[in-house]
């Protein structure tokens, strides 16, 4: 039984967004090996469980087009420098999965065929039905988007039956928990709460996407150890975002 024929498929497929930052370790920039390597390790456990799981990874600990054009550099042309972070963060991920032993590709939004598949969706999905672990770099392909969004767009083609945001906090706060220790942590949001009180954890773009598209999003803290598996068996912290009952 495939999605390609159209039936209502028998599986379980997540997408993963694996946080940049979350790939510095405890460095302040780039990316620390052991950290990729305990990721790709967390990966391969719920690969074996049986489910089926792609990536988007983020960008953020190599260069962020927001934040080079708050000095003055050209948004979108910091924003493409930004999605090519993301590239070189997922061939470090590929890397380490097959390590693991996992079957992998790396499929682009950006064309460089040198390294990496284009991003084709049909394609993508025949290669999650053979058992490969897909990693979606360079974003959406567009300026002016984040990696949240383009895994709440990958999800969405894919088909996806959740999307897991692993960050470096252990859910969705009252206010950023980085900046106000006094942020509550909650368990469950609606999509609208998320959106209108402005829960920055996640962009607006990537959770309205979700919500058309009745995905629900779980926030975790992947910089723990085999907090993807735990997660995948119901068990926290984290805070799941869905439509209010
Ligand atoms: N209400 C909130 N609840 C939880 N975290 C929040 C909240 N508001 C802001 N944050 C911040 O959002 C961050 C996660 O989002 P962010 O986009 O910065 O990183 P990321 O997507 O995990 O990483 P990257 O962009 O490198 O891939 C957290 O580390 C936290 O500091
Ligand atoms: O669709 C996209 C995705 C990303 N970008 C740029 O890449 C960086 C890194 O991504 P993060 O989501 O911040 O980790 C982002 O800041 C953007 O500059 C993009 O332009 N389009």
């Amino acid at each position: 039984m495939t999605m390609l024929t159209g039936e209502k498929p028998d599986r379980k497929r997540v997408l993963l967004k694996v946080s940049g930052e979350a790939l510095m370790g405890g460095g302040a920039f780039g990316v620390d090996q052991k950290t990729v390597e305990r990721i790709a390790s967390d990966v391969a456990a719920v690969v074996h469980s049986g489910v089926e799981v792609c990536l988007v990874v983020g960008g953020g600990n190599i260069f962020r087009g927001v934040a080079a054009a708050a000095k003055g550099m050209d948004r979108a042309q910091g924003d493409y420098a930004g999605m090519l972070a993301t590239v070189i963060n997922a061939l470090l991920l590929q890397n380490a999965l097959e390590r693991e032993e996992l079957p992998t590709r790396v499929m682009s939004a950006i064309d460089m065929s040198s390294i990496a598949e284009p991003y084709i969706r049909r394609r993508a999905v025949r290669h999650m039905e053979k058992g490969r672990v897909v990693i979606f770099a360079a974003g959406t392909g567009n300026p002016f988007f984040t990696t949240d969004t383009a895994a709440a767009l990958r999800a969405a083609e894919m088909e996806c039956d959740v999307l897991l945001k692993g960050t470096q906090v252990d859910g969705v706060y009252s206010a950023d928990p980085k900046k106000d220790p006094s942020a509550k942590r909650y368990d469950q949001l609606s999509y609208m709460d998320v959106l209108a009180h402005d829960l920055n954890v996640m962009d607006a773009a990537a959770i309205s996407l979700s919500r058309e598209n009745k995905l629900p999003i779980i926030v975790f803290n992947i910089g723990e150890a085999g907090s993807f598996a735990r997660v995948m068996r119901g068990e926290g912290p984290f805070t799941k975002i869905i439509e209010a009952s």
